[in-house]
């Protein structure tokens, strides 16, 4: 519908309506407040005042875009010389929303109080709350008491039919709580056994929202394109859905996690590691720790075996980036291909990292990620191998990530994209209990031995790192790891062009 506001005209597609309500509705509502709030009689007054003036205009609030993938709610007020056809516009208008059968009407929020700052409950009454009220959508809303109980009641409580999406108020680990709920229940509910790594999973039906209020948030500003909760609200509001890809992990015939965004073994493993001792640290944890494991300099030895996408997927280091729409996300992915036998290429090696990147792990501090051609929903994976090589070179590797140049156009750095793949350590003794022992043959002292992790005293190397799969530590370092495609949706549409912005909202510095 074409708005006009100071002479100037523009349209907003009625997808992108939020709602609309008559000046009437609204005058009453704050009446009401006005007489909850004081009741001395004196609203009567401003109720006869404005009687005259009712149905005379209606009030339409919808998306606008502002800077770096913002969405703001914005309000135009049209009057009417009618009131009946007042009432025309915003029935019409009414009913051309509720024919969207793709927005929310009853959504199951977790908020997790401790996530990031803290500031989740918060973060939610004031700024997602009145818009999800100001749609019409119904909620129950979870504060969480311990770590995993969003998890839980998705797995165990929820009452899932009575909902159109879960919605979780927090960070990265939130988002995976609700991920590891709702794959886990929709697997017990169609008799699927999730520890059996050649079982083809089914997708999930619920959408998942996430409103940003972590310390990092790489799963909203890799699927939105900037982390902000009003944002993240209206994508929900509005319907919108992603696809997107997750990773079952096992080690033999035991599931051990999911991943959407990145398994890292060596560096990032042994950051992760380091980091989680230093939680009082706050947030400058990540950075000491990547300090303390970029000097420290381990190499870890051991086999990848890679199953390849194939062709029709594109490659990891072409030009694509994943964009809302883009035809490479809707890419069918063959499962049968998944299952051929033929076709898996081995690679052994001494690496300092081994990174599986789901989605680009694009992030603020990084906005090209770790594989910034990866796509969100083509069942693939980036699988990324960084070989043993100079704490120089590594770092000219780690600093292109920040940089315009390619950071996988080094020799020493290799990018393939994977539908599956295993990984077994060098010196893995015995199918499960020793898998994170160290092993200490080597014994030979390093340049930068005195701050070796786990043998502070000796400066020995430990021969095994572990798994950070997507900010938690595995209890396996030999695993097997399959994507499954488009297993699940979220409240998102993908980053859309920056064109959309730069055009529609010059004006708009939220
Ligand atoms: N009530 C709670 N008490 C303690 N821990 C909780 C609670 N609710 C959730 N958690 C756990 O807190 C962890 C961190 O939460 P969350 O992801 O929301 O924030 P974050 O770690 O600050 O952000 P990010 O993951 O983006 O860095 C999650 O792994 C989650 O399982």
């Amino acid at each position: 519908m074409p708005v006009f506001a100071s002479g100037v005209c523009h349209s907003v597609c009625v997808s992108e309506i939020v709602a609309v309500r008559e000046e009437e509705e609204e005058e009453t509502k704050k009446e009401e407040e006005e007489k909850s709030g004081r009741d001395n009689g004196s609203w009567k007054k401003i109720r006869e005042r404005q009687d005259k003036d009712r149905g005379l205009s209606f009030t339409v609030s919808y998306v606008e875009r502002c800077r770096q993938h913002r969405w703001r709610c914005a309000h135009v007020t049209f009057t009417c010389p009618q009131v009946a056809l007042c009432h025309r516009w915003v029935n019409t208008i009414r009913e051309q929303l509720a024919a969207i059968s793709s927005r929310p009407t009853q959504l199951l929020v977790y908020i997790n109080p401790y996530g990031g700052k803290r500031q989740a409950k918060r973060v939610y009454k004031q700024k997602v709350a009145p818009l999800f009220a100001l749609a019409g959508i119904g909620t129950h809303v979870i504060v969480t008491e311990y770590a995993n109980h969003a998890r839980d009641h998705l797995r165990e409580e929820a009452e899932l039919k009575k909902y159109d999406g879960v919605v979780c108020v927090g960070g990265d680990g939130m988002f995976s709580e609700l991920v590891h709920g709702l794959v886990w229940r929709t697997q017990k509910d169609g008799g699927v056994d999730v520890n059996r790594p050649e079982q083809t999973l089914i997708a999930c039906s619920l959408r998942i929202g996430i409103i940003p209020a972590g310390s990092t948030d790489c799963i909203c500003f890799a699927t939105v394109g900037t982390n902000d909760p009003v944002t993240s609200a209206l994508h929900i509001i509005v319907g919108d859905s992603q696809p997107m890809d997750v990773s079952s992990v096992h080690h033999d015939d035991t599931f051990l996690r999911y991943s959407v965004s990145l398994l890292g073994y060596g560096f990032y493993g042994d950051v992760l590691t380091d980091s989680e001792r230093k939680r009082w640290m706050g947030p400058a944890r990540y950075d000491l720790a990547g300090l303390k494991m970029f000097l420290t300099h381990h190499h870890y030895e051991g086999t990848v075996t890679y199953l390849p996408a194939g062709a029709g997927v594109g490659e990891p280091r072409d030009a694509s980036r994943c964009r809302s729409g883009a035809s490479v996300d809707q890419a069918d992915s063959k499962e049968d291909s998944e299952n051929a036998d033929a076709g898996w290429r081995t690679i052994r090696g001494k690496f300092l990292a081994i990174n599986a990147a789901s989605m680009s792990c694009a992030c603020p501090r990084s906005p090209k990620g770790l594989s910034p051609a990866a796509h969100l929903a083509d069942g693939t994976a980036d699988l990324i191998l960084v070989r043993k090589c100079s704490r120089v070179n590594f770092l000219r590797h780690l600093l292109r990530h920040a940089s315009k140049d390619d950071q996988f156009d080094l020799s020493f750095v290799e990018v393939h994209r994977v539908r599956r793949f295993r990984f077994t350590p060098r010196h893995c003794h015995s199918d499960s209990d020793s898998d994170l022992e160290l092993d200490l043959l080597d014994g030979k002292r390093q340049i930068f031995g005195q701050i070796c992790r786990d043998h502070p005293a000796c400066g020995c190397a430990p021969a095994f790192s572990s798994w950070n799969c997507d900010g938690e530590i595995l209890p396996h370092t030999a695993i097997d790891v399959r994507v499954h495609c488009q297993l699940i949706q979220l409240f998102a549409r993908g980053i859309e062009e920056a064109a959309m912005f730069d055009e529609l909202a010059p004006a708009c510095s939220a």
